[in-house]
Protein backbone atom coordinates (compact mmCIF):
# COMPACT_ATOMS: atom_id res chain seq x y z
CA UNK A 1 0.00 0.00 0.00
CA UNK A 2 2.18 3.26 -1.12
CA UNK A 3 0.05 5.09 1.88
CA UNK A 4 2.68 2.98 4.02
CA UNK A 5 5.56 3.99 2.27
CA UNK A 6 6.97 7.67 2.83
CA UNK A 7 5.37 11.08 4.22
CA UNK A 8 2.74 12.61 1.59
CA UNK A 9 4.70 15.86 2.27
CA UNK A 10 7.79 14.28 0.94
CA UNK A 11 9.92 14.51 3.96
CA UNK A 12 12.99 12.10 4.12
CA UNK A 13 13.39 9.32 6.43
CA UNK A 14 15.36 10.71 9.34
CA UNK A 15 16.88 7.14 10.81
CA UNK A 16 17.18 4.05 8.96
CA UNK A 17 18.69 0.97 10.86
CA UNK A 18 20.68 -1.90 8.83
CA UNK A 19 20.85 -5.56 10.80
CA UNK A 20 24.31 -7.33 9.62
CA UNK A 21 27.93 -5.63 8.68
CA UNK A 22 28.78 -8.18 5.96
CA UNK A 23 29.08 -7.05 2.45
CA UNK A 24 25.54 -6.91 2.19
CA UNK A 25 24.81 -4.96 5.12
CA UNK A 26 27.64 -2.64 4.10
CA UNK A 27 26.82 -1.84 1.00
CA UNK A 28 23.56 -1.35 1.94
CA UNK A 29 24.93 1.26 4.51
CA UNK A 30 26.71 2.68 1.23
CA UNK A 31 24.37 3.13 -0.78
CA UNK A 32 21.49 4.24 1.46
CA UNK A 33 23.54 7.39 1.67
CA UNK A 34 24.32 7.89 -1.88
CA UNK A 35 20.49 7.75 -2.59
CA UNK A 36 18.94 9.35 0.79
CA UNK A 37 21.53 11.88 0.96
CA UNK A 38 24.25 13.45 4.44
CA UNK A 39 21.53 14.29 6.31
CA UNK A 40 19.69 11.00 7.12
CA UNK A 41 21.33 8.93 10.35
CA UNK A 42 22.38 5.32 9.20
CA UNK A 43 22.28 3.16 11.96
CA UNK A 44 24.16 -0.52 10.83
CA UNK A 45 23.98 -3.57 13.98
CA UNK A 46 26.55 -6.33 13.97
CA UNK A 47 26.56 -8.70 16.61
CA UNK A 48 30.02 -10.44 15.42
CA UNK A 49 32.65 -8.93 13.66
CA UNK A 50 32.26 -6.61 10.45
CA UNK A 51 33.26 -8.49 7.05
CA UNK A 52 30.61 -11.37 8.41
CA UNK A 53 31.74 -14.19 6.03
CA UNK A 54 34.53 -12.39 4.52
CA UNK A 55 36.87 -12.83 7.57
CA UNK A 56 40.84 -14.06 7.85
CA UNK A 57 42.76 -15.68 9.91
CA UNK A 58 46.32 -15.22 11.28
CA UNK A 59 48.86 -17.95 10.56
CA UNK A 60 52.88 -17.74 11.53
CA UNK A 61 52.49 -13.65 10.74
CA UNK A 62 50.48 -13.57 7.49
CA UNK A 63 46.31 -13.50 7.32
CA UNK A 64 44.84 -15.81 4.76
CA UNK A 65 40.85 -15.34 3.99
CA UNK A 66 38.79 -18.37 6.19
CA UNK A 67 35.67 -17.01 4.00
CA UNK A 68 34.74 -15.33 0.81
CA UNK A 69 38.52 -15.01 -1.23
CA UNK A 70 37.96 -14.83 -4.98
CA UNK A 71 35.98 -12.24 -6.95
CA UNK A 72 35.53 -12.39 -10.45
CA UNK A 73 36.84 -9.57 -12.73
CA UNK A 74 33.42 -8.34 -14.36
CA UNK A 75 32.16 -7.96 -10.33
CA UNK A 76 31.57 -4.22 -11.35
CA UNK A 77 29.98 -3.79 -7.78
CA UNK A 78 33.33 -5.24 -5.87
CA UNK A 79 35.41 -3.48 -8.14
CA UNK A 80 33.96 0.00 -7.39
CA UNK A 81 33.71 -0.44 -4.16
CA UNK A 82 37.73 -1.15 -4.32
CA UNK A 83 38.43 2.04 -6.34
CA UNK A 84 36.53 4.01 -4.49
CA UNK A 85 38.03 3.08 -1.35
CA UNK A 86 42.02 3.24 -2.34
CA UNK A 87 42.34 -0.37 -1.65
CA UNK A 88 44.37 -2.36 -4.23
CA UNK A 89 43.53 -5.54 -6.01
CA UNK A 90 45.68 -8.73 -5.01
CA UNK A 91 45.86 -11.08 -8.46
CA UNK A 92 45.14 -14.68 -8.06
CA UNK A 93 48.76 -16.37 -7.77
CA UNK A 94 49.18 -18.94 -10.82
CA UNK A 95 49.04 -22.67 -9.77
CA UNK A 96 48.05 -26.10 -11.33
CA UNK A 97 44.95 -28.00 -10.65
CA UNK A 98 44.36 -31.60 -10.01
CA UNK A 99 41.33 -33.68 -9.43
CA UNK A 100 41.35 -36.60 -7.13
CA UNK A 101 38.76 -39.35 -7.08
CA UNK A 102 39.62 -41.07 -3.65
CA UNK A 103 41.99 -43.35 -5.13
CA UNK A 104 44.23 -41.32 -7.93
CA UNK A 105 44.53 -38.18 -9.48
CA UNK A 106 42.09 -38.50 -12.83
CA UNK A 107 42.70 -34.82 -14.55
CA UNK A 108 45.27 -32.50 -14.26
CA UNK A 109 46.89 -28.84 -15.17
CA UNK A 110 50.08 -29.27 -17.08
CA UNK A 111 52.93 -26.55 -17.96
CA UNK A 112 51.51 -26.45 -21.69
CA UNK A 113 48.33 -25.03 -22.26
CA UNK A 114 47.92 -26.59 -26.16
CA UNK A 115 48.72 -30.15 -24.32
CA UNK A 116 45.61 -29.20 -21.55
CA UNK A 117 43.60 -28.20 -24.24
CA UNK A 118 43.78 -31.71 -26.56
CA UNK A 119 43.57 -33.53 -23.36
CA UNK A 120 40.27 -32.11 -22.32
CA UNK A 121 39.20 -32.54 -26.29
CA UNK A 122 40.62 -35.75 -26.05
CA UNK A 123 39.00 -37.09 -22.86
CA UNK A 124 35.42 -34.72 -23.38
CA UNK A 125 34.85 -33.85 -26.51
CA UNK A 126 33.29 -30.07 -27.37
CA UNK A 127 31.98 -30.08 -23.73
CA UNK A 128 34.44 -27.46 -22.54
CA UNK A 129 34.18 -25.33 -25.19
CA UNK A 130 30.23 -25.69 -25.12
CA UNK A 131 30.45 -24.74 -21.34
CA UNK A 132 32.77 -22.03 -21.99
CA UNK A 133 30.01 -20.43 -23.97
CA UNK A 134 27.38 -20.74 -22.04
CA UNK A 135 28.89 -19.42 -18.60
CA UNK A 136 30.00 -16.42 -21.29
CA UNK A 137 26.30 -15.77 -21.88
CA UNK A 138 25.29 -15.86 -18.63
CA UNK A 139 27.14 -13.51 -17.01
CA UNK A 140 26.71 -11.08 -20.11
CA UNK A 141 23.28 -10.95 -18.95
CA UNK A 142 23.56 -10.68 -15.56
CA UNK A 143 26.04 -7.75 -16.49
CA UNK A 144 22.70 -6.08 -17.71
CA UNK A 145 21.92 -5.12 -13.94
CA UNK A 146 24.48 -2.48 -13.71
CA UNK A 147 23.08 -0.55 -16.27
CA UNK A 148 19.65 -0.66 -14.92
CA UNK A 149 21.01 0.22 -11.55
CA UNK A 150 22.77 3.36 -12.58
CA UNK A 151 19.62 4.44 -14.60
CA UNK A 152 18.16 4.33 -10.96
CA UNK A 153 15.95 0.90 -11.34
CA UNK A 154 14.72 -1.06 -8.70
CA UNK A 155 12.78 -4.58 -8.29
CA UNK A 156 10.35 -5.82 -5.88
CA UNK A 157 11.84 -9.70 -5.65
CA UNK A 158 14.40 -11.77 -6.54
CA UNK A 159 12.19 -12.94 -9.44
CA UNK A 160 11.67 -9.59 -10.99
CA UNK A 161 15.17 -8.72 -10.49
CA UNK A 162 16.64 -12.09 -12.52
CA UNK A 163 13.36 -11.50 -15.00
CA UNK A 164 14.56 -8.29 -16.49
CA UNK A 165 17.88 -9.58 -16.54
CA UNK A 166 17.25 -13.01 -18.45
CA UNK A 167 13.26 -13.20 -19.24
CA UNK A 168 11.84 -16.24 -17.48
CA UNK A 169 15.31 -18.08 -18.62
CA UNK A 170 17.05 -17.23 -15.50
CA UNK A 171 14.16 -17.76 -13.07
CA UNK A 172 13.89 -21.42 -14.84
CA UNK A 173 17.44 -21.90 -13.91
CA UNK A 174 17.04 -21.29 -10.19
CA UNK A 175 14.19 -24.27 -10.50
CA UNK A 176 16.08 -26.61 -12.10
CA UNK A 177 19.51 -28.68 -11.39
CA UNK A 178 22.52 -28.13 -13.35
CA UNK A 179 23.06 -31.07 -14.73
CA UNK A 180 19.70 -31.64 -16.63
CA UNK A 181 20.95 -28.02 -17.91
CA UNK A 182 24.47 -29.19 -18.79
CA UNK A 183 23.02 -32.39 -20.75
CA UNK A 184 20.70 -30.18 -22.64
CA UNK A 185 23.52 -28.19 -23.45
CA UNK A 186 25.22 -31.44 -24.90
CA UNK A 187 28.05 -31.27 -22.48
CA UNK A 188 29.18 -34.88 -21.47
CA UNK A 189 28.07 -37.13 -18.27
CA UNK A 190 31.51 -37.63 -18.12
CA UNK A 191 32.76 -33.78 -18.23
CA UNK A 192 29.67 -33.36 -15.10
CA UNK A 193 31.30 -36.22 -13.48
CA UNK A 194 34.85 -34.98 -13.58
CA UNK A 195 35.01 -31.43 -13.86
CA UNK A 196 31.53 -29.41 -13.04
CA UNK A 197 30.67 -31.55 -9.53
CA UNK A 198 34.75 -30.88 -8.57
CA UNK A 199 33.95 -27.26 -8.91
CA UNK A 200 30.71 -27.35 -7.15
CA UNK A 201 32.20 -29.12 -4.31
CA UNK A 202 34.77 -26.23 -4.01
CA UNK A 203 32.90 -23.68 -4.26
CA UNK A 204 29.12 -24.64 -2.44
CA UNK A 205 30.44 -28.15 -0.86
CA UNK A 206 27.55 -29.40 -3.08
CA UNK A 207 26.79 -31.47 -5.85
CA UNK A 208 25.58 -30.91 -9.66
CA UNK A 209 21.94 -30.97 -8.69
CA UNK A 210 21.77 -27.57 -7.41
CA UNK A 211 20.00 -25.09 -9.38
CA UNK A 212 21.61 -24.02 -12.61
CA UNK A 213 21.37 -20.32 -11.97
CA UNK A 214 24.10 -21.19 -8.50
CA UNK A 215 25.79 -23.53 -10.99
CA UNK A 216 26.91 -20.61 -13.43
CA UNK A 217 27.57 -18.35 -11.20
CA UNK A 218 30.34 -20.79 -10.02
CA UNK A 219 31.59 -22.02 -13.11
CA UNK A 220 32.32 -18.18 -13.13
CA UNK A 221 34.04 -18.19 -9.81
CA UNK A 222 36.46 -20.90 -11.55
CA UNK A 223 37.81 -18.92 -13.96
CA UNK A 224 40.86 -17.73 -14.54
CA UNK A 225 40.12 -13.57 -14.27
CA UNK A 226 39.94 -13.69 -10.70
CA UNK A 227 41.39 -11.54 -7.52
CA UNK A 228 41.20 -10.97 -4.18
CA UNK A 229 41.52 -7.03 -1.97
CA UNK A 230 44.73 -6.47 -1.00
CA UNK A 231 44.94 -7.07 3.24
CA UNK A 232 41.86 -8.81 2.98
CA UNK A 233 38.34 -8.69 1.38
CA UNK A 234 36.75 -7.62 4.58
CA UNK A 235 38.61 -4.52 4.50
CA UNK A 236 35.48 -3.33 1.86
CA UNK A 237 32.89 -3.76 4.40
CA UNK A 238 34.85 -1.75 7.21
CA UNK A 239 35.58 1.16 4.60
CA UNK A 240 32.10 1.10 2.94
CA UNK A 241 30.93 1.84 6.39
CA UNK A 242 33.16 4.79 6.89
CA UNK A 243 32.99 6.32 3.34
CA UNK A 244 29.21 6.32 4.65
CA UNK A 245 29.50 7.95 7.25
CA UNK A 246 27.30 5.04 9.54
CA UNK A 247 26.89 4.52 12.85
CA UNK A 248 28.01 0.78 13.88
CA UNK A 249 26.39 -0.33 16.96
CA UNK A 250 27.77 -3.54 18.49
CA UNK A 251 24.65 -4.68 18.76
CA UNK A 252 22.65 -8.34 18.49
CA UNK A 253 19.50 -7.47 17.22
CA UNK A 254 16.45 -9.17 18.94
CA UNK A 255 13.06 -8.14 17.96
CA UNK A 256 11.55 -5.74 14.83
CA UNK A 257 8.00 -4.68 15.69
CA UNK A 258 5.82 -1.73 13.21
CA UNK A 259 4.33 1.17 15.49
CA UNK A 260 2.13 3.40 14.11
CA UNK A 261 1.89 7.07 15.43
CA UNK A 262 1.91 10.79 14.67
CA UNK A 263 5.24 10.44 12.74
CA UNK A 264 3.72 7.55 10.51
CA UNK A 265 4.50 4.22 10.09
CA UNK A 266 7.95 3.46 11.90
CA UNK A 267 9.86 0.27 13.52
CA UNK A 268 11.04 -0.37 16.96
CA UNK A 269 14.60 -2.53 17.17
CA UNK A 270 15.22 -3.82 20.04
CA UNK A 271 18.88 -4.94 20.46
CA UNK A 272 21.25 -6.37 23.06
CA UNK A 273 24.69 -4.50 23.70
CA UNK A 274 27.24 -5.48 26.25
CA UNK A 275 26.06 -3.06 28.65
CA UNK A 276 21.79 -4.37 28.56
CA UNK A 277 18.90 -4.25 26.27
CA UNK A 278 17.61 -0.92 24.55
CA UNK A 279 15.41 -0.08 21.75
CA UNK A 280 14.96 2.79 18.78
CA UNK A 281 12.61 3.65 16.38
CA UNK A 282 13.78 3.82 12.85
CA UNK A 283 12.21 4.44 9.12
CA UNK A 284 13.20 2.09 7.06
CA UNK A 285 15.04 -1.21 8.43
CA UNK A 286 17.08 -3.73 6.45
CA UNK A 287 17.80 -6.68 7.43
CA UNK A 288 20.91 -7.97 5.86
CA UNK A 289 21.90 -11.67 7.11
CA UNK A 290 20.32 -15.08 6.45
CA UNK A 291 16.92 -15.53 8.54
CA UNK A 292 16.71 -19.32 8.32
CA UNK A 293 16.45 -20.79 11.72
CA UNK A 294 19.68 -22.71 11.17
CA UNK A 295 21.71 -19.17 10.44
CA UNK A 296 20.49 -17.93 13.86
CA UNK A 297 19.98 -14.54 13.20
CA UNK A 298 17.94 -14.57 16.48
CA UNK A 299 15.63 -11.85 15.10
CA UNK A 300 11.90 -11.89 15.83
CA UNK A 301 9.08 -10.60 13.69
CA UNK A 302 6.47 -8.73 16.52
CA UNK A 303 3.12 -7.28 15.62
CA UNK A 304 2.95 -8.67 12.09
CA UNK A 305 3.67 -11.60 10.35
CA UNK A 306 6.17 -11.47 7.43
CA UNK A 307 5.03 -12.87 4.45
CA UNK A 308 6.50 -16.56 5.33
CA UNK A 309 5.81 -18.56 8.70
CA UNK A 310 9.56 -19.48 8.85
CA UNK A 311 11.82 -18.91 5.84
CA UNK A 312 11.87 -22.21 4.53
CA UNK A 313 15.54 -23.94 3.91
CA UNK A 314 18.84 -24.34 5.73
CA UNK A 315 22.13 -23.17 5.74
CA UNK A 316 24.82 -25.34 4.14
CA UNK A 317 27.88 -26.07 6.59
CA UNK A 318 31.11 -25.91 5.42
CA UNK A 319 34.25 -26.35 7.30
CA UNK A 320 37.38 -24.16 6.20
CA UNK A 321 40.32 -25.48 8.56
CA UNK A 322 43.67 -23.89 7.31
CA UNK A 323 46.57 -26.11 7.79
CA UNK A 324 50.34 -24.92 7.91
CA UNK A 325 52.24 -28.07 7.47
CA UNK A 326 53.56 -30.35 5.04
CA UNK A 327 51.39 -32.16 2.70
CA UNK A 328 51.13 -36.01 2.20
CA UNK A 329 51.38 -36.09 -1.53
CA UNK A 330 51.66 -39.66 -1.43
CA UNK A 331 48.32 -39.57 -0.10
CA UNK A 332 47.24 -38.34 -4.01
CA UNK A 333 49.56 -41.22 -5.57
CA UNK A 334 53.16 -38.92 -5.62
CA UNK A 335 55.58 -40.67 -2.68
CA UNK A 336 58.09 -38.25 -3.49
CA UNK A 337 56.82 -34.70 -2.77
CA UNK A 338 59.21 -32.86 -5.47
CA UNK A 339 56.95 -34.51 -8.04
CA UNK A 340 53.49 -33.02 -7.25
CA UNK A 341 53.11 -30.16 -8.89
CA UNK A 342 49.90 -28.92 -8.35
CA UNK A 343 48.49 -25.87 -5.79
CA UNK A 344 44.56 -27.43 -5.12
CA UNK A 345 43.25 -30.53 -5.44
CA UNK A 346 39.49 -30.77 -6.05
CA UNK A 347 37.54 -33.85 -5.96
CA UNK A 348 35.67 -35.92 -7.95
CA UNK A 349 31.50 -37.00 -6.02
CA UNK A 350 32.77 -40.12 -4.03
CA UNK A 351 31.07 -41.69 -1.43
CA UNK A 352 32.53 -41.49 2.05
CA UNK A 353 35.22 -39.18 0.96
CA UNK A 354 35.88 -37.08 3.89
CA UNK A 355 37.23 -33.67 2.17
CA UNK A 356 35.52 -31.51 -0.63
CA UNK A 357 39.24 -29.51 -1.69
CA UNK A 358 42.53 -28.92 -0.41
CA UNK A 359 44.87 -25.78 -2.05
CA UNK A 360 48.04 -23.82 -0.92
CA UNK A 361 46.57 -20.72 -0.41
CA UNK A 362 48.08 -17.05 -0.45
CA UNK A 363 48.53 -14.43 1.98
CA UNK A 364 46.19 -11.43 2.03
CA UNK A 365 49.31 -8.75 1.95
CA UNK A 366 51.36 -10.57 -1.06
CA UNK A 367 54.86 -9.25 -1.35
CA UNK A 368 56.24 -8.54 -4.86
CA UNK A 369 58.74 -11.33 -4.39
CA UNK A 370 55.74 -13.99 -3.27
CA UNK A 371 56.06 -17.72 -4.83
CA UNK A 372 54.01 -20.83 -3.40
CA UNK A 373 55.81 -23.00 -1.61
CA UNK A 374 56.88 -26.29 -2.83
CA UNK A 375 55.42 -29.23 -1.45
CA UNK A 376 58.50 -30.71 -0.18
CA UNK A 377 58.57 -27.48 1.94
CA UNK A 378 55.59 -26.44 4.72
CA UNK A 379 52.91 -24.59 3.55
CA UNK A 380 49.51 -22.94 3.98
CA UNK A 381 47.05 -24.90 2.89
CA UNK A 382 42.85 -24.53 2.94
CA UNK A 383 40.82 -27.93 3.07
CA UNK A 384 37.18 -27.15 2.85
CA UNK A 385 35.18 -30.40 4.19
CA UNK A 386 31.44 -30.68 5.16
CA UNK A 387 32.45 -32.05 8.99
CA UNK A 388 35.13 -30.83 11.35
CA UNK A 389 38.22 -32.66 10.28
CA UNK A 390 39.12 -35.55 12.93
CA UNK A 391 43.16 -35.71 13.66
CA UNK A 392 43.51 -39.08 12.06
CA UNK A 393 41.76 -37.42 8.64
CA UNK A 394 44.18 -34.45 9.25
CA UNK A 395 47.27 -37.19 9.57
CA UNK A 396 45.92 -38.34 6.43
CA UNK A 397 46.08 -34.80 4.45
CA UNK A 398 49.29 -34.04 5.91
CA UNK A 399 52.39 -35.42 6.93
CA UNK A 400 52.92 -33.12 9.75
CA UNK A 401 51.52 -29.89 10.30
CA UNK A 402 52.78 -26.59 12.96
CA UNK A 403 48.84 -25.19 13.47
CA UNK A 404 45.54 -26.08 12.35
CA UNK A 405 42.75 -23.28 12.68
CA UNK A 406 39.48 -24.15 11.89
CA UNK A 407 36.40 -21.76 10.89
CA UNK A 408 32.70 -24.07 10.50
CA UNK A 409 30.44 -21.69 8.10
CA UNK A 410 26.80 -21.55 7.69
CA UNK A 411 28.46 -20.92 4.35
CA UNK A 412 25.90 -20.55 1.34
CA UNK A 413 21.92 -22.23 1.09
CA UNK A 414 21.35 -26.10 1.28
CA UNK A 415 20.51 -25.81 -2.68
CA UNK A 416 17.22 -27.99 -4.10
CA UNK A 417 15.40 -26.84 -7.16
CA UNK A 418 11.97 -27.02 -5.37
CA UNK A 419 13.35 -24.05 -3.47
CA UNK A 420 11.36 -20.86 -4.06
CA UNK A 421 13.27 -17.25 -3.57
CA UNK A 422 12.22 -15.42 -0.49
CA UNK A 423 11.15 -11.98 -0.45
CA UNK A 424 12.96 -8.25 -0.42
CA UNK A 425 10.07 -6.84 1.28
CA UNK A 426 8.45 -7.87 4.14
CA UNK A 427 6.71 -4.63 5.47
CA UNK A 428 6.32 -1.68 3.61
CA UNK A 429 10.11 -0.08 4.98
CA UNK A 430 11.02 -3.45 5.75
CA UNK A 431 13.23 -5.39 3.45
CA UNK A 432 15.52 -8.45 3.22
CA UNK A 433 18.66 -8.78 1.26
CA UNK A 434 20.06 -12.25 1.76
CA UNK A 435 17.07 -14.32 0.21
CA UNK A 436 19.22 -13.46 -3.29
CA UNK A 437 21.58 -16.15 -1.72
CA UNK A 438 19.00 -18.27 -2.94
CA UNK A 439 19.92 -17.50 -6.59
CA UNK A 440 23.33 -17.88 -6.17
CA UNK A 441 25.90 -16.52 -2.93
CA UNK A 442 28.90 -14.63 -3.39
CA UNK A 443 29.85 -11.14 -2.73
CA UNK A 444 28.80 -9.51 -5.19
CA UNK A 445 25.22 -11.32 -5.29
CA UNK A 446 25.14 -9.22 -1.81
CA UNK A 447 26.02 -5.87 -3.73
CA UNK A 448 24.08 -6.45 -6.80
CA UNK A 449 20.82 -7.05 -3.55
CA UNK A 450 22.23 -4.19 -1.57
CA UNK A 451 21.92 -1.44 -4.67
CA UNK A 452 18.45 -2.38 -5.19
CA UNK A 453 17.44 -2.30 -1.60
CA UNK A 454 18.61 0.86 -1.43
CA UNK A 455 17.13 2.44 -4.44
CA UNK A 456 13.81 0.15 -3.91
CA UNK A 457 13.39 2.08 -0.11
CA UNK A 458 14.11 5.28 -2.11
CA UNK A 459 11.46 4.67 -4.31
CA UNK A 460 9.24 3.25 -2.38
CA UNK A 461 9.64 6.16 0.27
CA UNK A 462 9.39 8.91 -2.53
CA UNK A 463 6.06 7.10 -4.07
CA UNK A 464 7.69 6.55 -7.30
CA UNK A 465 6.28 3.38 -8.83
CA UNK A 466 7.56 4.25 -12.58
CA UNK A 467 10.93 3.21 -11.34
CA UNK A 468 10.03 -0.37 -10.37
CA UNK A 469 9.05 -3.64 -11.43
CA UNK A 470 9.30 -1.95 -14.87
CA UNK A 471 9.23 -4.13 -17.76
CA UNK A 472 11.51 -4.35 -21.04
CA UNK A 473 14.56 -2.69 -19.77
CA UNK A 474 16.89 -3.87 -22.48
CA UNK A 475 14.79 -1.67 -25.07
CA UNK A 476 13.83 1.20 -22.71
CA UNK A 477 17.46 1.85 -21.23
CA UNK A 478 18.61 1.88 -24.88
CA UNK A 479 15.83 4.35 -25.84
CA UNK A 480 16.84 6.64 -22.68
CA UNK A 481 20.60 6.80 -23.71
C1 LIG B 1 34.04 -20.50 3.16
C2 LIG B 1 33.36 -19.53 2.22
C3 LIG B 1 33.95 -19.23 0.99
C4 LIG B 1 33.33 -18.32 0.15
N1 LIG B 1 33.98 -17.97 -1.00
C5 LIG B 1 33.49 -16.97 -1.76
C6 LIG B 1 34.24 -16.47 -2.83
O1 LIG B 1 35.37 -16.91 -3.06
N2 LIG B 1 33.72 -15.48 -3.58
C7 LIG B 1 32.49 -14.94 -3.31
O2 LIG B 1 32.06 -14.03 -4.02
N3 LIG B 1 31.76 -15.39 -2.27
C8 LIG B 1 32.24 -16.38 -1.48
N4 LIG B 1 31.54 -16.80 -0.40
C9 LIG B 1 30.21 -16.25 -0.17
C10 LIG B 1 30.29 -14.86 0.45
O3 LIG B 1 31.22 -14.86 1.49
C11 LIG B 1 28.91 -14.46 0.95
O4 LIG B 1 27.98 -14.59 -0.10
C12 LIG B 1 28.87 -13.02 1.44
O5 LIG B 1 29.98 -12.72 2.23
C13 LIG B 1 27.58 -12.82 2.22
O6 LIG B 1 27.58 -11.52 2.77
P1 LIG B 1 26.32 -10.96 3.56
O7 LIG B 1 26.67 -9.63 4.05
O8 LIG B 1 25.12 -11.05 2.69
O9 LIG B 1 26.11 -11.96 4.78
P2 LIG B 1 27.06 -12.18 6.04
O10 LIG B 1 28.46 -12.00 5.65
O11 LIG B 1 26.66 -13.48 6.64
O12 LIG B 1 26.68 -10.98 7.02
C14 LIG B 1 25.61 -11.02 7.93
C15 LIG B 1 26.06 -10.31 9.20
O13 LIG B 1 24.92 -10.12 10.04
C16 LIG B 1 25.32 -10.31 11.39
N5 LIG B 1 24.10 -10.62 12.15
C17 LIG B 1 23.34 -11.73 12.07
N6 LIG B 1 22.28 -11.65 12.88
C18 LIG B 1 22.38 -10.45 13.52
C19 LIG B 1 21.58 -9.80 14.51
N7 LIG B 1 20.47 -10.35 14.99
N8 LIG B 1 21.98 -8.59 14.96
C20 LIG B 1 23.13 -8.01 14.48
N9 LIG B 1 23.91 -8.59 13.55
C21 LIG B 1 23.54 -9.79 13.06
C22 LIG B 1 26.30 -11.46 11.31
O14 LIG B 1 27.14 -11.50 12.45
C23 LIG B 1 27.05 -11.14 10.02
O15 LIG B 1 28.21 -10.38 10.25
C24 LIG B 1 32.10 -17.72 0.49
C25 LIG B 1 31.51 -18.02 1.72
C26 LIG B 1 32.14 -18.91 2.58
C27 LIG B 1 31.51 -19.17 3.91
C1 LIG C 1 28.00 -13.15 -9.13
C2 LIG C 1 28.79 -13.49 -10.31
C3 LIG C 1 28.23 -13.17 -11.62
C4 LIG C 1 29.98 -14.09 -10.27
C5 LIG C 1 30.68 -14.48 -9.02
C6 LIG C 1 31.68 -15.52 -9.32
C7 LIG C 1 32.37 -15.98 -8.06
C8 LIG C 1 33.50 -15.20 -7.58
C9 LIG C 1 31.95 -17.09 -7.46
C10 LIG C 1 32.56 -17.64 -6.22
C11 LIG C 1 31.59 -18.50 -5.56
C12 LIG C 1 32.00 -19.09 -4.26
C13 LIG C 1 30.96 -19.17 -3.21
C14 LIG C 1 33.21 -19.60 -4.04
C15 LIG C 1 33.56 -20.29 -2.75
S1 LIG C 1 35.11 -21.09 -2.61
C16 LIG C 1 36.19 -19.99 -3.30
C17 LIG C 1 37.60 -20.47 -3.43
N1 LIG C 1 37.68 -21.55 -4.32
C18 LIG C 1 38.26 -20.75 -2.13
O1 LIG C 1 39.09 -21.65 -2.16
O2 LIG C 1 38.04 -20.11 -1.11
Amino acid sequence: DPEEHGPVDGAPPSKIAVVGAGIGGSATAHFLRQHFGPEVQVDVFEKGEVGGRLATVTVNHNDYESGGSIIHSLNLHMQEFVKQLGLKYRRNVAGKMAVFNGEEVILEETDWYLLDLFRLWWRYGISFIRLQMWVEEIMEKFMRIYKYQAHGYAFSSVEELLDSLGSSGFINMTRRPLSDSLLELGVSQRFIDEVIAPVMRINYGQNVSIPAFVGAVSLAGAQNNLWAVEGGNKLVCSGLLKMASANLLQAQVNSISPIHSGEGLQYQLSFTTATGTASELYDIVVLATPLQASVGSGVQFQGFTPPFDELPGSYHSTVATIVHGYLNTSFFGFPDPRLFPFASVLTTDTPDLFFNSVASVCPVNISAGFRRKQPQEAGVYKVFSPQLLEKSQLKTLFRSYYSVQVTEWQACPRYSSSQRLPPVELHPNLYYLNGIEWAGSAMEMSSVAAKNIALLAYHRWNRQTDMVDQRDLVHRIKTEL
